[in-house]
C-alpha cells in the first residue's frame, strides 16, 4: 500500500511538473465527473416522483431539464477532459524520457558496463512509453473519479435501500484482491521483459545502423536478424500472455461474484421500495453504482499492476538525486601511472585474463602494449582506466589509487581512444569538442587539433568547414572509417589530459597518414603520458618501453631493439611483419625518434 501511494504521488507530481495547468484542470474536471452518476440517480428519482400524478409538461419540466442537462453535458465534458489529460500525459512522458536520458548520462562507466544496467534502462524506457505515462489516467480518471463516483452513488442509493448500497460496496473487494495478485505477476513479467526488450532493441539497431545494416544487406542476411527479432517478440508475447491469462481468469471470477451481488442489490431495492414505480430510480442507481464499481475496480486493478514499474522508475530517478551531474573534469598533468600486479577474471571465465600484470609509464614517455588477439591488452587498458575491477593488484597515478579520488577526477586524467571509437553524427566542431568541458573554444584550437590528427585537410574541403554536419541520415556528409578515426584522435588532442590511452589509434588509417600521426604523437609527447596498443611493428620503434602481453601476463618488456635482439614472443609475433613488409616503410626512427619540440 505504501509503495502504491508513493508511486502514485510520484506520477502525479511528474505530470504536474511537466504540465501544471493541465494537471489541475484534469483533476478538477474528474472531480466534477465523479458527481455525475449520483446526480443522474437523483435526477431520475426526481423525474419518476414528478411523473406520479403529472398531467402536463409543466409538471415535469424541471426534473426533465435536469436529466437532459446532466446527460447532455456528460459526453462533451468527458471528451474535453480526456483530451486535456492526454496533453498532460504526453508532456509527462517527454519529461520522464528526458530525465531518464540525463540519469543514464550521469552514470559512471563502471556502472554502465554492468549488464543489469542496460536491462534496467531498457525496462524503464519501455515502461514509460507503455505504462507509466498512462498511470496518470488510471489514477485520476479511474481511481479518483470512479471511486468518488461509487461513494456518491452509494450515498444516493442508501436513500432507496441500505442493503443494496452495502452489496454494491462489497463488489469492490474481489477486484482489490485480484489487483494485488496481478501486481505480483506484473512485476515478475517486467523483470524478464527488461532483458528481452534490450535484445530486441539491439537486433533492430543492427538492421538500421549504417555499418551493420550495410554489412548484413551485403551478406544478404538481414532477414535472419529480422527472424531473431521475431523470436524475441515471441518470447515477449509469451511473457505477456502469462499476465493476460491471469487477468482473464480473475475477470471471470470477478464477473460471477459481481453478478450475484447485482441480483441481490436489485432485489433489495425492489423490496425496500415496496414494489412501487420509484423502484425504477433505485434499479437505475444500482446499475450506475455497479458501472462505477466496475470502472473504479478496473482502474484500481490497472494502477496497482502498473505501480511496481512506476515505483522502479521513481527509485531509479531518486538514485540520481544522490549523484551530482557528471562533472567533466580534465586533469592536465601526471608524473607517473603505475599498474602493479594487476589481476582480473571475467565473470564465468575459467582462468584469469590478467595475471600479475605490472605496467608503468612516466610523463613524457610513450609506452606500447603489444600481443596477439585476446592476449589481454584491452583488459589491461581498462584496468588502468579503472573500468575493470581488479581481483588483485593496484593502479595509481602519482601514488594515489582510484579509491582515493572521485571517479570524475580519476577519469579526468585520461583521454581514451578505443578500438571502436565513437562515430558521433554531429557537426565537426561538436565532434571534436565533445571530449572537453571548456567553453569558448576558438576555431583555431579546433583546427590545431584537427591538424595534429591529420584531419584538417579533409575538413577544409567541406563547404561548411567546422560547421559541416556529419551523418547522411541527417542530411549531412558521410566520411570514411579512417576519417572518423582521425576525428576521434582530434578529440583527444583538444581534450589534452595527462594520460593518453590510444587503443590501435591508426587501425583504419592509411600508411602514409599513420606515419604522420605517430610522428606528431612523438613530437607532442613531453607533457603527457602516452600508452599505445599497436599491432604494427614499425610503430613500435622509438617507443620508450614495450610490454609484450601473452596469455594475460607480461612476458617481455624493453625497447624495440632490445626485444628484437632476444629470442621470445615479441620477435615471434613481429617476425613476419618485419620480413614481409616493414622494410618497405620509411625509417621509423625518423618517425618516432626525432621528438624534437615539446608541446
Ligand atoms: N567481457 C568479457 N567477458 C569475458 N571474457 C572477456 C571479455 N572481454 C574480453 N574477454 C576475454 O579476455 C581475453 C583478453 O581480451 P582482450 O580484449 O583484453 O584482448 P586483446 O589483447 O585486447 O585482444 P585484441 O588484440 O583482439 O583487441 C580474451 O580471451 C577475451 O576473450
Amino acid at each position: 500500500m505504501k509503495t502504491y501511494l508513493r508511486s502514485s504521488g510520484f506520477i502525479i507530481s511528474q505530470t504536474f511538473r511537466a504540465s501544471p495547468r493541465r494537471t489541475v484542470i484534469t483533476i478538477a474536471l474528474s472531480l466534477v465527473m465523479s458527481a455525475i452518476p449520483a446526480m443522474q440517480v437523483l435526477a431520475i428519482a426526481a423525474l419518476v416522483n414528478s411523473l406520479k400524478g403529472a398531467h402536463a409538461m409543466g409538471d415535469v419540466i424541471v426534473p426533465l431539464l435536469w436529466v437532459v442537462l446532466i446527460v447532455g453535458f456528460t459526453g462533451p465534458v468527458r471528451v474535453a477532459c480526456a483530451t486535456i489529460r492526454l496533453m498532460a500525459m504526453t508532456r509527462a512522458a517527454a519529461a520522464m524520457q528526458t530525465r531518464l536520458a540525463h540519469r543514464v548520462a550521469r552514470m559512471r562507466p563502471s556502472e554502465l558496463v554492468k549488464p543489469a544496467t542496460t536491462t534496467a534502462i531498457e525496462k524503464h524506457n519501455r515502461a514509460i512509453s507503455e505504462q507509466v505515462s498512462y498511470q496518470f489516467e488510471s489514477l485520476v480518471a479511474g481511481v479518483l473519479e470512479q471511486t468518488l463516483a461509487v461513494v456518491g452513488v452509494i450515498i444516493a442509493l442508501f436513500a432507496f435501500s441500505k442493503l443494496a448500497g452495502l452489496l454494491v460496496l462489497l463488489a469492490l473487494v474481489p477486484t482489490m484482491v485480484s489487483a494485488k495478485i496481478l501486481g505480483g505477476v506484473q512485476t515478475r513479467m517486467w523483470e524478464s521483459l527488461g532483458t528481452l526488450f534490450g535484445r530486441e532493441r539491439y537486433l533492430r539497431d543492427l538492421l538500421v545502423r549504417e555499418k551493420t545494416a550495410t554489412e548484413l544487406s551485403g551478406l544478404g542476411t538481414g532477414e535472419r536478424v529480422a527472424d531473431m527479432v521475431r523470436s524475441t517478440w515471441t518470447d515477449v508475447v509469451a511473457a505477456r500472455d502469462k499476465l493476460s491469462k491471469a487477468v482473464l481468469g480473475m475477470d471471470w471470477a470477478i464477473g460471477a461474484i459481481t453478478t450475484v451481488l447485482l441480483v441481490g442489490a436489485m432485489g433489495a431495492v425492489v423490496v425496500d421500495m415496496h414494489y412501487g414505480p420509484a423502484a425504477v430510480a433505485g434499479v437505475y442507481g444500482v446499475m450506475a453504482a455497479m458501472a462505477s464499481v466496475g470502472g473504479a475496480a478496473g482502474s484500481i486493478g490497472v494502477s496497482v499492476q502498473n505501480s511496481p514499474q512506476c515505483e522502479g522508475l521513481r527509485v531509479f530517478f531518486a538514485d540520481s538525486g544522490k549523484q551530482k551531474r557528471g562533472e567533466q573534469v580534465i586533469v592536465p598533468t601526471a608524473e607517473r601511472l603505475a599498474g602493479a600486479n594487476m589481476q582480473h577474471r571475467y565473470p564465468g571465465a575459467a582462468v584469469d585474463t590478467l595475471r600479475d600484470v605490472s605496467v608503468e609509464a612516466r610523463r613524457g614517455e610513450i609506452i606500447a602494449l603489444v600481443g596477439v588477439n585476446g592476449a589481454g591488452k584491452t583488459t589491461t587498458v581498462n584496468a588502468l582506466l579503472g573500468l575493470t575491477e581488479l581481483s588483485g593488484g593496484t593502479v595509481s597515478i602519482d601514488g594515489q589509487t582510484q579509491a582515493e579520488l572521485s571517479e570524475d577526477v580519476w577519469l579526468g586524467y585520461f583521454g581514451l581512444l578505443t578500438q571502436e571509437f565513437g562515430r558521433y553524427e554531429m557537426t565537426i566542431r561538436e565532434v571534436v569538442c565533445l571530449g572537453t568541458p571548456r567553453t569558448g573554444i576558438t576555431d583555431e584550437e579546433v583546427w590545431a587539433a584537427l591538424e595534429s590528427a591529420r584531419a584538417a585537410d579533409l575538413v577544409r574541403k567541406f563547404p561548411l568547414g567546422l560547421d559541416t554536419q556529419l551523418g547522411e541520415q541527417w542530411g549531412g556528409l558521410g566520411v570514411s572509417g579512417g576519417q572518423w578515426q582521425r576525428l576521434a584522435l582530434a578529440r583527444i588532442y583538444l581534450r589534452d589530459p595527462a594520460i593518453w590511452v590510444l587503443d590501435e589509434p591508426t587501425s583504419a588509417i592509411d600508411a602514409e597518414a599513420e606515419q604522420d600521426i605517430f610522428r606528431e604523437l612523438a613530437r607532442t609527447r613531453h607533457n603527457r603520458i602516452t600508452i599505445v596498443v599497436s599491432h604494427r611493428a614499425w610503430t613500435l620503434k622509438g617507443m620508450d618501453r614495450i610490454y609484450v602481453i601473452d596469455g594475460g601476463r607480461v612476458v617481455q618488456r624493453g625497447r624495440y631493439e632490445e626485444l628484437m635482439a632476444e629470442p621470445g614472443r615479441f620477435s615471434e609475433i613481429f617476425a613476419e611483419q618485419l620480413d614481409g613488409g616493414v622494410s618497405r616503410r620509411p625509417p621509423v626512427d625518423q618517425a618516432l625518434g626525432v621528438a624534437a619540440t615539446s608541446r
